[in-house]
């Protein structure tokens, strides 16, 4: 069963889902927004980082600065191939992590390189490697704490070297301290707020997608979704890849009389429980259960040929008309009727979706005429094999 969007927890520090099976769902969703917002981030980096050079010149004199420009030209050159790599590496977001890592310590390594080379200037390449500092927190897309390492040890660098060489006063030394540890705080902050935002805006957005296409009361997905995309997605996956499919169309049995018996709760009980038991019974992330109707049930089983597909519906049958379900003093059971439905592509492309549910839909309606609890199965296109 897919588990709930709305319970999965943020952590707090990391500003990362707590389950790594949701964050990588997230990050695989947000790998077109990762790549844009690296591309610019780098872009802008990169050119503001080239513009500085006009200070080396100024400071050290064209022959004097063409050590530190060089040094700078670096940092382009690798956002351009950093970029080229993320574009077209099989995992794009990892890529892209992978980029940033390199670009920001290559920025900063660059950056000292820089600073030794004007040492009158320190108090200047403080705020710079604050400023920096913040960029790589909050404006290059990247693992929260990979950025907060590599920002604070490059920060603590800087700083150390500084006390060593001690070319300002102590005074000016103690505030460039308090600046760069503050702007490493600050966007670390921030970064985390924004980190935790992002994926809250995710799960509210999981949260209302579940609402529209799954069930209240049992979970599965409704109907609405089915007609939208699920069985047309599949049945063109299954066409254009030429595999089978089945289709297993249920039913409870004399639901009605539990109802009236023990009233509509108890029904809504003995459905959450038939649902429960078809959600695990199948492949999850692969097959689909979908309630149809009131007590019908629709299972979608891709690539998956007629026989396997009678062989899960009679073992959910069997699995069924053996459970007892408490409810107050009583035990409530009762069975189910099955229809399957099974479709190879590769033989016959033109098999529609409608034509697929009509078929399990009255295989099903003949195991309840037969007398209920019963497995009815044909292949379509192929004529009808009835299985007992
Ligand atoms: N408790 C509950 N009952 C529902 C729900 N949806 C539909 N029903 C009831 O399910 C019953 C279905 O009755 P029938 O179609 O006669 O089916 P049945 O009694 O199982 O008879 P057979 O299918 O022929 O075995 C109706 O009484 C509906 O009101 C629901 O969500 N909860």
């Amino acid at each position: 069963m897919t588990s709930d969007p709305s319970t999965a927890a943020i952590a707090r520090l990391r500003g990362e889902f707590v389950c790594a099976a949701t964050e990588a769902g997230f990050l695989h969703e947000q790998a077109p927004t990762i790549l844009r917002d690296l591309r610019r981030a780098l872009i802008v980096c990169s050119l503001f980082y080239l513009m500085f050079s006009v200070a080396d010149v100024l400071a050290l004199g064209l022959p004097g600065a063409i050590p530190s420009l060089l040094a700078r030209a670096v940092v382009p050159v690798f956002a351009w191939a950093g970029l080229r790599h993320a574009r077209r590496a099989a995992t794009p977001v990892k890529a892209a992590y992978r980029v940033a890592s390199v670009f920001t310590l290559l920025g900063m390594l660059t950056y000292m390189f820089v600073a030794w080379r004007r040492p009158a200037d320190t108090l200047l390449h403080g705020t710079s490697v604050g400023l920096m500092a913040v960029v790589i927190l909050i404006f290059i897309p990247n693992r929260l704490r990979t950025s907060v390492a590599i920002a604070l040890s490059s920060s603590l660098v800087f700083v150390a070297l500084a006390w060593i060489q001690h070319l300002e006063t102590t005074r000016h030394l103690v505030s460039m301290t308090m600046l760069v540890l503050f702007a490493n705080a600050f966007g670390a902050v921030a970064a985390n707020r924004h980190a935790r935002l992002w994926r809250e805006q995710y799960r509210t957005r999981q949260v209302l997608t579940n609402l529209s296409v799954r069930d209240p009361l049992t979970g599965c997905y409704n109907r609405r979704h089915l007609n939208a995309a699920l069985l047309d997605g599949e049945i063109a996956r299954a066409r254009r890849y030429r595999l089978s499919l089945s289709l297993i169309m249920c039913d409870l049995d004399g639901f009605k009389a539990i109802n009236d018996t023990y009233g509509h709760h108890a029904g809504d009980e003995l459905l959450r429980r038939f649902a429960d038991l078809l959600q695990a019974m199948t492949r999850e992330s692969i097959d689909t259960v979908v309630r149809y109707g009131g007590e019908e049930f629709l299972i979608i089983l891709p690539e998956t040929r007629l026989d396997g597909a009678v062989e899960l519906a009679e073992r959910v049958r069997a699995a069924f008309a053996a459970e007892r379900i408490p409810y107050n003093d009583a035990a409530l059971a009762t069975t189910a009727s099955f229809g399957v439905a099974g479709a190879d592509f590769a033989a016959h492309q033109a098999i529609t979706p409608q034509s697929l549910i009509a078929v399990a839909d009255d295989l099903m309606y003949d195991a309840k005429r037969g007398g209920r609890n019963q497995v009815r199965a044909r292949q379509v296109e192929t004529g009808i094999a009835r299985v007992a």
